[in-house]
């Protein structure tokens, strides 16, 4: 539990949800939201939340007790004063973004960590000439962030690297798994992977090859319910006796043929293969393989009894 002050800024979708992040973990939280509609619905959204985790037995502590954690400041600069961290979570427009970050520049400490929720707009232009820059960063999450941990990392360039390191911790200690993008790249690595499947589902729609239906049909009772515990490398490895080497001589002629038919030459050249296959072996020695693949069976076992319909 930590008792340091975390603000967040907008209270929408994103605000509401880290919100309940940063008090779950035991921190004393500000929000600040100056639509007045949206902040009298905040504290019913966070409680219906902090319930239905709850009921669902994901919560240590009381919905009550993390609720009031929460405060809603009327101004900016109450919010702010003596964050740790500032959470910036307004609309996804870069002006919106710059002009906001000017003033937590202003308002905030030099040891204040500032970060944006932004799903694609980089860290370099959310703080293009604040002096505030060094101690800006993209922390990404997936949406919900209180149920998906994931939460990128994205520093700019003159992001100081004790800040990238005071972020990790701050967000390791509040129960989520940071990974720290190493290249500054539009859409960082969440919604550049789902902006590849969604490209090619769009397409696939557009040239009547399958129905909207039907291609979230193979995400959600076939992709997803692997990517639901292990990632694609993971589940490329497991795929093919021999590991991740062996899937790639067998389906990246075919998978290079793909991105071709789509405007995309990325083939998986063999340089390319070894060094991932080096990073492979290094998490999994191929004389463990057979065992994984059984953990993973076991895996897909515990989400088909969990995805169960409650009448079956
Ligand atoms: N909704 C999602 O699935 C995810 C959204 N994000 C990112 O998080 C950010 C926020 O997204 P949402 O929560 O969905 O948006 P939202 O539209 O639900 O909430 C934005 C809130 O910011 C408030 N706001 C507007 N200008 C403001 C200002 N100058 N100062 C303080 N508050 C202000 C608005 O009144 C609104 O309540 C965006 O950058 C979005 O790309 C990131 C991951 C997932
Ligand atoms: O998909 C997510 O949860 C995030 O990666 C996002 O950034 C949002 O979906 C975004 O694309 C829409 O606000």
């Amino acid at each position: 539990m930590s008792e340091r002050k975390i603000a967040v800024v907008g209270g929408g979708s994103i605000g509401v949800a880290f919100a309940l992040v940063f008090a779950r973990a035991g921190h004393p939280v500000a929000v600040f939201e100056p639509e007045s509609g949206r902040r009298e619905a905040i504290t019913a959204e966070l409680t219906a939340k902090l319930q239905s985790l709850a009921e669902a037995g994901l919560l240590e502590g009381t919905g009550e007790a993390i609720a009031a954690r929460v405060r809603l400041e009327a101004d900016l600069p109450a919010a702010v004063a003596g964050a740790a961290l500032v959470q910036e979570c307004v609309p996804e427009r870069l002006e919106i973004k710059q002009q906001l970050f000017a003033e937590l520049g202003e308002a905030t400490g030099p040891d204040t960590v500032l970060a944006s929720s932004s799903s694609a707009i980089p860290a370099s232009q959310t703080g293009e000439g604040l002096a505030a820059a060094d101690r800006i960063l993209v922390a990404h999450p997936g949406n919900p962030p209180f149920l998906l941990p994931v939460i990128e990392l994205a520093p700019s360039p003159v992001t100081r690297p004790a800040v990238v390191a005071a972020a990790h911790r701050i967000y390791a200690g509040a129960g989520m798994s940071p990974v720290t993008v190493a290249r500054e790249v539009e859409g960082f690595l969440f919604n550049r992977l789902q902006g590849a499947v969604l490209r090619e589902a769009y397409a696939l729609v557009r040239d009547g090859v399958a129905t909207v239906e039907d291609i979230d049909t193979v995400m959600r009772d076939g992709l997803g319910r692997r990517w639901a515990f292990m990632g694609p490398f993971e589940t490329a490895d497991l795929n093919t006796r021999g590991g991740i080497a062996s899937h790639a001589q067998k389906m990246g002629p075919a998978y290079e043929r793909m991105g071709v038919e789509r405007g995309q030459h990325d083939p998986w050249t063999p340089g390319l293969v070894t060094e991932v296959e080096r990073q492979r072996r290094a998490l999994l020695p191929l004389e463990q393989w057979e065992d994984r693949v059984a953990w993973r069976d076991r895996q897909l076992q515990r989400v088909a009894a969990a995805l169960r319909p409650d009448d079956a």
